[in-house]
This record gives structure tokens, sequence and C-alpha cells, in this order.
């Protein structure tokens, strides 16, 4: 795709996009990943990208078209610095840190720095990631096509212009795949109490997700027609979602405070 990327931090979410991006073969021309550490630079390396421990050990040749800032939002501040001049010579900064908001970007890279703010998910890792990006107000047309290619590449992308919905954005797909997959731990550990053995009580748990969720996307039909598809009158199912769909202590309301509370540490972050 002729793209030059610098990734900043190669730590899970860093991996999961680099991993989506490189085995599907939609590799940039040049990938640059700076980590302190070392465990994971060798991840970089064994991708066959160019890994360097510190920003000052770049190719001095080197100008990203895109730079994807992949560290902790605890110390993006940091960081920024560093980037300035590649921002001030029209790179793309695009920064997947929950919370960190664009003005921060803005105030560390200079008022016309082009910054898109994404916030991706590690199902990326296998191409079924979802990635919605918020851009600042000097991002071309040009570089926009060039992170939702980068971002396609390893799933599904959504353009918002409204950055207060960051927020509730990584409060439900940033963090959603934990959700998930903490309800597959819970349904096999269910299912384990229930008699089964522990490794056949994985396999259902694990396919009964994934295979629901390839249903809803494949289907025409909405969550809830295919949740009543699955539901006999006086049958097995009714009998689990009275008590799953109980109005004060079912999935509903504890949902409703889990993307809640994601949702406002996310703004305790910016
Ligand atoms: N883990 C996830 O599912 C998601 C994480 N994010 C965001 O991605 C960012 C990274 O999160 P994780 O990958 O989970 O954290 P992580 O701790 O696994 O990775 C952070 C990486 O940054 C590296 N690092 C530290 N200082 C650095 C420096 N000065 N230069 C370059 N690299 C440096 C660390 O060595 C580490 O490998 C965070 O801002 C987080 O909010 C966003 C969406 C999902
Ligand atoms: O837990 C976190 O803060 C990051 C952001 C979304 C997913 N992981």
């Amino acid at each position: 795709m002729g793209l030059s990327l610098l990734l900043v931090g190669c730590g899970k979410m860093g991996q999961a996009m680099l991993g989506g991006w490189i085995d599907d073969g939609i590799i940039p021309a040049e990938i640059v990943v700076i980590d302190p550490n070392a465990e994971n630079l060798a991840v970089a390396l064994d991708l066959k990208c160019r890994g360097v421990e510190a920003a000052a050990d770049m190719p001095t040749d080197f100008m990203p078209d895109v730079i994807v800032l992949a560290v902790k939002p605890q110390i993006i501040t940091d960081v920024l610095p560093i980037f300035r001049a590649f921002a001030e010579k029209g790179s793309l900064v695009v920064s997947i840190a929950a919370g960190t908001r664009l003005a921060t970007f803005e105030a560390a890279f200079g008022e016309s720095a082009a910054i898109v703010r994404a916030m991706p998910n590690t199902p990326a890792a296998v191409h079924q990631g979802m990635i919605v990006c918020c851009p600042n107000g000097h991002v071309s047309s040009a570089q926009k096509s060039d992170c939702d290619r980068l971002m396609r590449a390893i799933g599904e992308v959504a353009w918002i212009e409204d950055e207060e919905l960051m927020d509730a954005v990584t409060g439900l797909s940033g963090s959603g795949p934990a959700y998930v997959f903490y309800m597959i731990e819970t349904m096999t550990a269910a299912g384990v109490k229930a008699g089964l053995p522990e490794g056949l009580a994985v396999q259902l748990a694990q396919q009964t997700v994934a295979g629901a969720g390839a249903l809803a996307r494949a289907s025409d039909e909405d969550a809830a027609q295919l949740r009543k598809n699955v539901t006999s009158p006086n049958g097995t199912t009714a009998a689990g979602l009275a008590v799953l769909m109980d109005d004060a202590s079912g999935l509903g309301p504890l949902m409703e405070r889990t993307v809640a509370a994601a949702t406002r540490r996310s703004r305790e972050l910016g």
C-alpha cells in the first residue's frame, strides 16, 4: 500500500494491530517500531519490522507518513515532544490512547498538526477489530484515506466527528472484547458446575459466542429476533433468560453499569 509507518509502543494493542497488518500481507512500504521493552520489541522483529528501543535510534532518513501512538495514556504526554518535528513536516499522527484528547496532541504538535484519535480493539489481530476514528480539523482527505486503509486492514472502521463520543466508544468497543472474554469464562465455569468436563465446556462456550456473533453479523434479523428464534415457549432458553433478563439483577442493568464505568474512566484518563 506504499505507506511508511512508525508504531510507537508494541504492547498488547500495538502487537494486535501489527499482527493484523502483517498477517494479511497489507504491509506498509516500511514499518519502524519503537519499544523499550525487549520482549515486545522482539515481536516486531519477528514480524520482520525494523525495531528500535528508543526514538533516537530511528533511521535518520526515516520520514513516516503515519505515526501510530500506542503507549499508555499515563505516559503519552512524555513521548510527544520527540515526534513534533515529524508532525510539523506533515506526518499524520494517529493516537489510540484511551481518553487522551485531540487538544492534548495539538498542544504538543502545534495547532496545524494532523491528528486522528482512533479506538481499536484486540480482535484487530485476526482482522475482526472495530476501529472508531475521530479526526481533527487538519487531516487532509488523502491522510484520512491512508488512515482508513490502514484501519480497514484490521477490521471494520467508523468515522465520527464528535470527539465527546470517544469515551463511550472506548467503554463499549475498546474495552468490549474483555466483557465478551469474561462471558466465555463465566459460561465455561457455569458449564463445569453443571457437570461438563472443562475442555468440553471451554469448546462449547467459545464456539457458542463465536457462532452467535457470526450469525448476528450475517443475519438480516436483529439480535432481539435472533434471541427469540432460540427461545421455545416454556423451553430451556426461556428458563435461562428469566434469570439473565431479570430487570433488577440481570445482564441489562449490569452491562449498563459496566459500559458507564468504562466510559467514566476514559473521561478521567483524559
Ligand atoms: N489493550 C487494548 O485492548 C487497547 C488498548 N488501547 C490503548 O492502547 C495503548 C496501549 O495499550 P496496551 O497495548 O494495552 O498497553 P501495553 O502496556 O501492553 O503496551 C504499551 C507499550 O508501550 C511501550 N512503551 C513504554 N514507553 C514507551 C516509549 N517511550 N516509547 C515507545 N514505547 C513505549 C511499553 O514497553 C509497552 O510495550 C493505551 O493507550 C490504551 O489506552 C486502545 C484500545 C484497546
Ligand atoms: O483498558 C484500557 O484502558 C484500554 C482502553 C480500551 C481497552 N483497553
